[in-house]
This record gives C-alpha cells, sequence and structure tokens, in this order.
C-alpha cells in the first residue's frame, strides 16, 4: 500500500509522476487528517492484507451460489481481525479511524459487498441510537463481538420512501407481555434488507406499534430471526433471498414474514419511547422523529463514501488514460496519449476536484452531525430539522453526481472500461443504487425543498434564520434564485459549494506547502467553475418571482397566483370524501423522468427511419465542429426536426385521439431539451459576447448601466447602516 518503488512501470505513467508539482505524502497525510493517521492506516491496511486469504477464481467467474459462499468466507476473515483491533482500542477517536480503515479494507478485498454489510453500517448504529441504556448494555457488545449478526428491515414490497405507510404490525399483549409480529397483506412483507437473505440471526424490525387498540405509529424493534446454534429460520417466520439485482450479488438481500410471531416486550428498541407491562404507551423523544435517525447517520456516512468510491474510479481512468494512446494526429509522429486530449481531460478532470469537494463537504457535516448529537443529548433538537434538509441534499446530490462521474470515468476508458475486471462496473452498480437506498434522490430533495420554503417564509417574516441559510435573507443572493424546485435546488447547491470552498481553503490554510495550496484551489475553482457553466440557464433565467419583483407587489402577487391554482377551482376536492394513496405515477417529478423516454422512443424510431436514406449526408454534417457540446446540439436538433416533420407526415391518416397523443409526444420531446439545455440555448441567443455584430464591449456596458443599482448614485443603506457604522454612531 505505501509507494514502494515497483519493477516494470509503464513508461507514460513513470513520466507523468515526474510531472508532479507537489510532495504526494503531503496530500496523503492531507487526506487521512495527518502524518499519524497516514502510517496508522498503513500499518493497518498492511497486518489485514498480510493476514487474509484471498481469491483464487476471480469473483465475478464464480456462480450466485459461489459468490456468496466466497464473500462469506472472506467477510469472517476479515472480521475475525476487525473484532481483535477493535478491542485493543480505549479511545472514541481511535475507533472512528480504525473502522474507517476496515471499511476500506473491506472496500479493497471485495469486488461486490460484503454480506455483513448492514451489520456494520446500520444494525449497530441503530443500536446506539435507538436503544435506551440497559439495553445498549445487552445488545452493543453482542454486536461489536459479532456474536450476533444483524440487519435493518424497514422497506416493505409495497413501501420503501413512506414510512408512515408500512404495515408490518406489532400488536402488545399485556397477558404475556409479548408483542406479536404480524405481516397483514403480501405487500407489508420486508423486501430488500442487506444480510437477511442468508446471514443475519437478528434484525431490526420497523413495525406499526398497536397497544391496547391505539396505534402509535412506526418503532423500531430487535428481533431474533434465526436459531442461534442451527441457523434455521425461527417458527412464525418465512425468510430468503430476493434474487438478482444490479450490484449488491453478494449482500444477499432479503424478504421476511411474520405469522403471529412473538417476541418480548423489551424487543422494542426504547430510547425514545417505551411500552409499559401493563400497555400504557410512554413517549420519551423531544421529537417525533427521532426514530429516523439512523437513517440520517448512514446518508452522513454516504457522501464521505461517495468520495472515497469516485476517487477510485477516477484514479482506474487517470491512470488508464495516462498509458492509452490513441489516433494519429501527426503523420509519423506517435500517437498522444489519450489523457493529452481536452476532451478526455473535460471528462476526468471534473471527477477529480469532485472527490475533493465530497470530501471536505463531509468532513465538515460530520462534525456537524455530532455536534447536532451532542446537543441532543442534553435534550435540545432544535437543529435537527436542519439537519435532516442537509444531509437529505448532500446525500442525493453526491450519490446522484458520483455515479453519472462514474459512468463518465467509464466512458473515459472506451471499450475496456465496459470489461468486469476494470472494477468500474462494480462500482457503478454500487454507486448508482446508493441514489436510490437511504431515501429516493427526488424524495430527499423535496425534503429539502420543504424545508428551505418554510426558512423563506421566516425570512420573510424577518425571523432570524441559522447562519446556513442566511444567504436567502441577502438582497444580492436572492436575486440568484427563484422559487421554482430547480431555484431552490440550487441554493442548496450553492451551499455546497460554499462549504467546499470555505473548507478546502481552511483545510490547506496551515502546514501544507504552497504546491499543495495551489492544486487545491484550482480544484476548488474548477468545481465552482464547472457547476457555474453546467447550470448558466439556471443562473441567466430571469427572476419569475412572486416574491421577488420590482415593484415590491408581493402580497398581490402571490394573492394572484394562488387563485390560479387548479386546487382553487374547486370549491371542495374530492380528497375530503375519498383519499386514496397517489400512485407514484400521478408525481409529475415521477412523470419527467419516465414520459422523456416514451417521447424518445418515438423521435429515435422516426428518426432512424429517415436516417437510413440520408445516412450519407447526416454523418458528414455530425462530423461538423470542434467540441463534444456542438455535435451534441447538433445532433438533437436533428432529432428534433425529424421528429417533428415525420411524425406529422406519418400522423395525418390516424384517428384524431391517436394524433393528439402523438403530437403531445412530439412537444414534450421539444420541450424537454429546450428546458435541459436552455444554457447553451441563452448562451447562444441572449449574450452580451456573441451577438452578430461583435459589438462586445459596448453590449456589456450597455447592460451595466441597465443594472437597477446604477439608477442611483448612492444607495440609502450607506446612510442606514455603513455611515453610522464608519462613525462609531450605530
Ligand atoms: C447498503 C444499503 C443500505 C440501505 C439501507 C436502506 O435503504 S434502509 C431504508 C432507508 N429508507 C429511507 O431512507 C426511506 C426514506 N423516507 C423517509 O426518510 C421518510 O419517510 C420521509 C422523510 C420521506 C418522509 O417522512 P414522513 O412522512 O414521516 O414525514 P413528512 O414528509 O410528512 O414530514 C413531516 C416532518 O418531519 C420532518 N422529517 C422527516 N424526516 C425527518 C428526519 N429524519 N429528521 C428530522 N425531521 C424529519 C420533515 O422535515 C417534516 O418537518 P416539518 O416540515 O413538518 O417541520
Ligand atoms: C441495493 C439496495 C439495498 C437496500 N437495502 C435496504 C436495507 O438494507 N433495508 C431496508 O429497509 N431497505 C433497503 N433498501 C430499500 C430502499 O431504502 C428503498 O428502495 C428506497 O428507500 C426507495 O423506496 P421505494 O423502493 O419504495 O421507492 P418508491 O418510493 O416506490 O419510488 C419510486 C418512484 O416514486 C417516486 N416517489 C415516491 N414518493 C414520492 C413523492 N412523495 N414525491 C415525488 N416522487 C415520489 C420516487 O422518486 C421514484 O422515482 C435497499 C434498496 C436497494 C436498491
Amino acid at each position: 500500500m505505501r509507494n514502494k518503488p515497483i519493477a516494470n512501470v509503464n513508461a507514460d505513467l513513470l513520466k507523468e509522476r515526474k510531472n508532479c508539482s507537489f510532495d504526494i505524502e503531503e496530500l496523503t497525510n492531507l487526506i487521512d487528517g495527518g502524518k499519524n493517521q497516514t502510517a496508522r492506516r498503513r500499518e493497518i491496511e498492511n497486518m489485514l492484507l498480510k493476514n487474509m486469504p484471498f481469491d483464487i477464481i476471480p469473483e465475478e467467474c464464480l456462480s450466485a451460489k459461489e459468490k456468496y459462499e466466497n464473500a462469506v468466507r472472506k467477510s469472517v476473515a476479515l472480521n475475525k481481525i476487525g473484532v481483535e483491533l477493535v478491542s485493543q482500542v480505549t479511545k472514541a477517536k481511535e475507533l472512528s479511524d480504525l473502522t474507517l480503515t476496515l471499511r476500506r479494507v473491506s472496500d479493497a478485498y471485495f469486488r461486490e459487498v460484503t454480506p455483513f454489510l448492514l451489520h456494520l453500517g446500520m444494525f449497530i448504529p441503530t443500536i446506539l441510537g435507538q436503544c435506551s441504556d440497559e439495553q445498549v448494555a445487552h445488545w452493543l457488545p453482542l454486536a461489536m463481538q459479532l456474536k450476533i449478526i444483524g440487519t435493518y428491515a424497514q422497506t416493505e414490497l409495497g413501501h420503501g420512501t413512506f414510512i408512515r405507510g408500512l404495515e408490518t404490525t406489532a400488536t402488545y399483549d399485556e397477558r404475556t407481555e409479548e408483542f406479536v409480529l404480524n405481516s397483514p397483506t403480501l405487500s407489508s412483507s420486508k423486501w430488500w434488507a442487506g444480510g437477511l437473505g442468508k446471514t443475519a440471526n437478528h434484525c431490526i424490525v420497523v413495525a406499526q406499534l398497536y397497544t391496547k387498540g391505539e396505534c402509535y405509529g412506526t418503532h423500531p424493534f430487535i428481533v431474533q430471526i434465526r436459531d442461534m446454534d442451527t441457523h434455521m429460520p425461527l417458527k412464525g417466520l418465512k425468510v430468503g433471498e430476493i434474487g438478482p439485482r444490479l450490484g449488491f450479488q453478494t449482500a444477499d438481500n432479503g424478504f421476511l414474514v411474520f405469522d403471529n410471531f412473538r417476541i418480548p416486550r423489551d424487543s422494542l428498541m426504547m430510547k425514545h419511547a417505551k411500552v409499559l407491562k401493563d400497555g400504557t404507551y410512554v413517549k420519551i423523544a423531544r421529537h417525533s422523529k427521532l426514530t429516523y435517525g439512523t437513517m440520517i447517520f448512514v446518508r452522513v456516512l454516504l457522501v464521505s463514501e461517495m468520495a472515497f468510491n469516485l476517487s477510485k474510479a477516477v484514479t482506474i481512468a487517470v491512470r488508464y488514460s495516462a498509458v492509452r494512446r490513441q489516433s494519429e494526429l501527426k503523420p509519423n509522429e506517435p500517437e498522444p496519449q489519450v489523457l493529452d486530449y481536452l476532451t478526455q481531460q473535460h471528462k476526468l478532470f471534473i471527477s477529480i476536484s469532485t472527490v475533493y469537494a465530497f470530501q471536505f463537504t463531509s468532513n465538515w457535516l460530520m462534525k456537524t452531525y455530532h455536534t447536532v448529537q451532542a446537543n441532543m443529548k442534553h435534550g435540545n433538537t432544535d437543529a435537527l430539522p436542519e439537519l435532516h434538509a442537509l444531509s437529505s441534499c448532500l446525500k442525493a446530490i453526491c450519490t446522484s453526481d458520483c455515479s453519472a462521474a462514474i459512468e463518465q470515468c467509464r466512458f473515459a476508458c472506451g471499450g475496456h472500461g465496459y470489461m468486469i475486471s476494470s472494477n468500474l462496473p462494480s462500482l457503478y452498480a454500487f454507486t448508482t443504487a446508493t441514489r436510490t437506498y437511504e431515501g429516493d434522490y427526488t424524495v430527499l430533495l423535496l425534503q429539502t425543498a420543504r424545508f428551505l420554503v418554510k426558512t423563506w417564509e421566516q425570512v420573510e417574516l424577518g425571523n432570524a434564520v441559522t447562519p446556513m441559510v442566511a444567504y436567502l435573507a441577502r438582497h444580492q443572493n436572492r436575486e440568484a434564485w427563484d422559487e421554482s424546485p430547480e431555484g431552490i435546488i440550487r441554493a442548496f447547491e450553492a451551499i455546497a459549494a460554499g462549504v467546499y470552498q470555505t473548507e478546502s481553503v481552511r483545510s490547506v490554510s496551515f502546514g501544507q506547502s504552497d504546491a499543495i495550496k495551489d492544486v487545491m484551489k484550482q480544484l476548488s475553482d474548477l468545481y465552482l467553475l464547472y457547476w457555474s457553466l453546467e447550470r448558466t440557464g439556471d443562473l441567466l433565467t430571469t427572476l419569475k418571482s412572486t416574491l421577488g419583483s420590482y415593484d415590491g407587489r408581493v402580497y398581490e402577487r402571490l394573492m394572484e397566483e394562488a387563485l390560479k391554482s387548479p386546487l382553487n377551482q374547486e370549491p371542495v376536492n374530492e380528497s375530503f370524501h375519498n383519499e386514496p394513496e397517489p400512485q407514484v405515477m400521478d408525481f409529475v417529478s415521477q412523470q419527467h423522468k419516465l414520459f422523456i423516454g416514451i417521447a424518445s422512443y418515438y423521435s429515435y424510431s422516426m428518426t432512424a427511419l429517415w436516417l437510413w436514406d440520408i445516412l450519407t449526408k447526416v454523418t458528414s454534417e455530425l462530423g461538423v465542429g470542434k467540441t463534444d457540446r456542438l455535435p451534441e446540439s447538433h445532433g438533437r436538433a436533428v432529432f428534433m426536426s425529424v421528429f417533428n416533420s415525420e411524425m406529422e407526415k406519418s400522423v395525418s391518416s390516424l384517428s384524431a385521439p391517436l394524433q393528439a397523443v402523438l403530437r403531445q409526444l412530439v412537444e414534450l420531446y421539444l420541450y424537454y431539451w429546450t428546458l435541459e439545455k436552455r444554457g447553451d440555448l441563452l448562451l447562444v441567443l441572449q449574450s452580451t459576447l456573441g451577438s452578430y455584430d461583435g459589438r462586445v464591449y459596448e453590449r456589456l456596458m450597455e447592460e451595466a448601466l441597465k443594472n437597477p443599482p446604477n439608477k442611483e448614485p448612492v444607495n440609502e443603506s450607506f446612510h442606514k447602516y455603513l455611515k453610522p457604522f464608519i462613525q462609531g454612531k450605530l
């Protein structure tokens, strides 16, 4: 693991490494958190790697059954050493460093994941976060020493996102002082829990708690599911593996069905609520969502997990790009390294800076998490809503960006990137799942939006808000976003970028050499510039805001808009009489994801027919242009115009309703891509720099003079605040 000299290193790689402008060891220390941490990490890694058995046949060449068995074999070997190491540690910081090192080694050890992932990642954290002190004293040593192996079964066939809709019931029977677990419907079957299929003998089960005929909502229970000796499922349970999936092949994700399965009263995890022997329900928590605590913890963890997984993918792709040579640029000269192509750098360098963005943000987020936890120990839950919003938003964005970036890394490796042995497909499969599990991307962004809207209301009322969202109250920033979902999301992206910038500057401000500082600054700038270019359309959008209009008629405009709402077009909504659960198809965000697929299908089929006739012409046209973006726009324009015209030709003989549907698809395709690429469109069409007459400087000045702040020589805030402040009278 240490940078030992290795024989037969590729000459191009050696050359690239010699060009490095900074000391690699210094950067390694920065990432690890200091020299001592680097040394300790290497010591543990070397010890583990020396003592662990390796694969004889590559994991990917085994059958599903063999893969699972091999994963258990390796997990046991790793955990045996892990338990030993953990038992030697006394300080909390050492334990957290060790746990991270074990997690990272485990990552290098398994191409897929260990079946113990949920035990370490959710079972133990839930014991810590949801059990009473006595329960922790009982369960934690058993779990830490792996005397029991647990998992976390919350999701059911019918519900993952909507936790309050879970159907598994835990009904208290005061005669026997037991809870009775039942799965009343097929859709209430627990589904997905990692390690449940074959490995775990204990399980945290989230179920609706009933006592004395009342339902008190979802609560976590700790439940033994298999015999400790025979490992057979206990009577009253149906348990198994859910079947092949994308990635997670060795995680043995499972299902679990209860049939009048009895568990003792103290199986209820009683930190936040308890049920007394006589069945009385006692609420302890000061915040109703404290039972969701493990999810927050894992969302926080995932930011650093994404940094790590992307760092692996981009290291693979950058090394390979240095080695790979392709195309003849000048006759009789060597083919260039693909890393030298600007387009290749465009694909890869953003991933490098993203790794640092995620890692610095993750360090900060973890600190914030611990601070909020410490406050909650003293009964103060004030910061929990913001932590929830922040961890939801950062989890959603980093998992989504990470899987997209890993896919870019794979593209950057051409055909060989498709090979399982490159590890890029496995990295992609693992990270793309993170976008869904522990809270779906869209759903978590909507949670954050909910928090931002509430904060915005406070800002409007002139009330104080927390420092993280204080920018909402500043006039200039208010103009940088609007109240649309994209605007709200963008505002939070701005926070993430801001954290990265301040944290990276803080982390490199002492100790580190100028060379490292320069590189970190470049990476930070790249990240900010990349995203401001990616989101040019958003940045250029006009305000479109009821709150930020020039004339300040905020309340009038809010009322006008409210009256336009379809909900206000009928005095009583039908949900008053009847409240069906919505189909996910009814969510506009879901339709946004799906309908473009239908429209694209028709667009591609129409264009394919047309393309067949004029293949040669199109091929030469697509060759025009020097960057990725122009041909992409060109290709899209071709799809749009062909789809539009060919569809018109072919629908004329169809019935009117079908014609209408097909025309809607054309419109959807055109509008979708207009919105997706509005940055490109606005840059081309509404630019001071790209006008037909080339009067760039004149136009820049004209635009500047139109700027409202230039309409008055001195702003009134000078008299109100700045002057008294300067004169010491404030
Ligand atoms: C290796 C693989 C491992 C994978 C494992 C898994 O996937 S395990 C399975 C992982 N599964 C998932 O991750 C499932 C994802 N689903 C969920 O997390 C939730 O069901 C939900 C958050 C979407 C909605 O929950 P809901 O319907 O109960 O809530 P609501 O929307 O009606 O909002 C009411 C209020 O509650 C607030 N609030 C909400 N959460 C929190 C919180 N944690 N803290 C603090 N506050 C929170 C919210 O802001 C709002 O506040 P306001 O505005 O009234 O002041
Ligand atoms: C690899 C993997 C491992 C997992 N491991 C575990 C585990 O160990 N334990 C466990 O309990 N669970 C586990 N899960 C389950 C996971 O937590 C859920 O799949 C996840 O929370 C999403 O829920 P869902 O599947 O019900 O999706 P749904 O909520 O049904 O989502 C379907 C679509 O509906 C949309 N949608 C849903 N609600 C809304 C809304 N309110 N507004 C707008 N759009 C909405 C979503 O955006 C999505 O596009 C795992 C899942 C995976 C993929």
